[in-house]
């Protein structure tokens, strides 16, 4: 018999757990949620806020995250704030981190999982079993499209089979004002249309290559990047 969530007393591995947070007559919910938005719209800042608000509850929780910027695994926010976190490998089963947690006598009611958009297709679907079997609250936060404004395999898996679509309420600016949506891939002043969907960036210039900006759907089709980029750019050519 495999281990179960020590806050229960099942008699199954995966199945048949009863509520995982009836110790503190939290009542678990067992859904998928999938928060979502442009880089910078507050994504990894919401997901410490859960946990922090999960936590104070007494309900205990697991921090997952797949290529955090900071290179670390960690949440990290641009608010300052930052918690450690396990790293999703490629290979991971989250089942099985699950259940190792189990088997060390320790409970897990809730997954806080960031940057869902790097998780496989498989994963996504282990997530919604942990959330239909176990009962786990699964919070997933990431980007819905790439730089080439197409969906990621993993978030298309959660938008697939996700409970909730929660699309963050904080709008990311356009240099034009209007609303961003699109994540520009953006070197040497220009917008980036090919090259692998994973490069981790940030949106703040550094000294990194590649960056990212957030732009409206019309200046992401004709790829200009504001005033600011154009003067940039005439500055490194004199
Ligand atoms: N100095 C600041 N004062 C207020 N808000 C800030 C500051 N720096 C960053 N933010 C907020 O943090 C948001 C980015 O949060 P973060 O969680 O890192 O975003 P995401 O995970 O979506 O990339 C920005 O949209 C902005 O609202
Ligand atoms: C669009 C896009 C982004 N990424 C990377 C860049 C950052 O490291 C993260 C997103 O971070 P945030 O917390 O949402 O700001 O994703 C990428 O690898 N590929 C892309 O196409």
């Amino acid at each position: 018999m495999e281990p179960t969530n020590p806050s229960t007393d099942p008699t199954d591995a995966l199945s048949a757990v009863p509520a995982a947070g009836a110790h503190r007559g939290a009542a678990p919910t067992g859904r998928l949620r999938f928060f979502f938005g442009p880089m910078d719209c507050g994504k990894s800042t919401l997901a410490l806020q859960i946990d922090h608000n999960q936590a104070r509850q007494g309900r205990a929780g697991l921090l997952l995250v797949r290529h955090d910027r900071s290179g670390a695994p960690a949440i990290s926010s641009r608010m300052g704030l930052a918690r450690d976190a396990l790293e999703v490998h490629e290979d991971l089963d989250v089942r099985d981190l699950v259940r190792h947690r189990w088997a060390a006598g320790a409970r897990v009611d809730y997954l806080v999982v960031d940057e869902a958009q790097f998780l496989s297709p498989a994963q996504v679907d282990q997530l919604a079993e942990l959330a239909d079997d176990a009962r786990l609250d699964v919070y997933c936060f990431g980007l819905a499209t790439d730089f080439r404004s197409t969906l990621f395999p993993g978030s298309r898996r959660l938008f697939e089979l996700a409970d909730e679509l929660n699309a963050i309420q904080v709008e990311v600016l356009c240099w034009c004002g209007h609303p961003g949506r699109f994540n520009a891939r953006v070197h040497d002043g220009d917008v980036l249309r090919a090259g692998d969907t994973v490069l981790v960036a940030d949106t703040a210039p550094t000294t990194d290559e590649v960056r990212y900006q957030v732009l409206c759907r019309q200046h992401y089709r004709t790829g200009d990047l504001g005033p600011a980029a154009a003067q940039g750019r005439q500055l490194s050519l004199t």
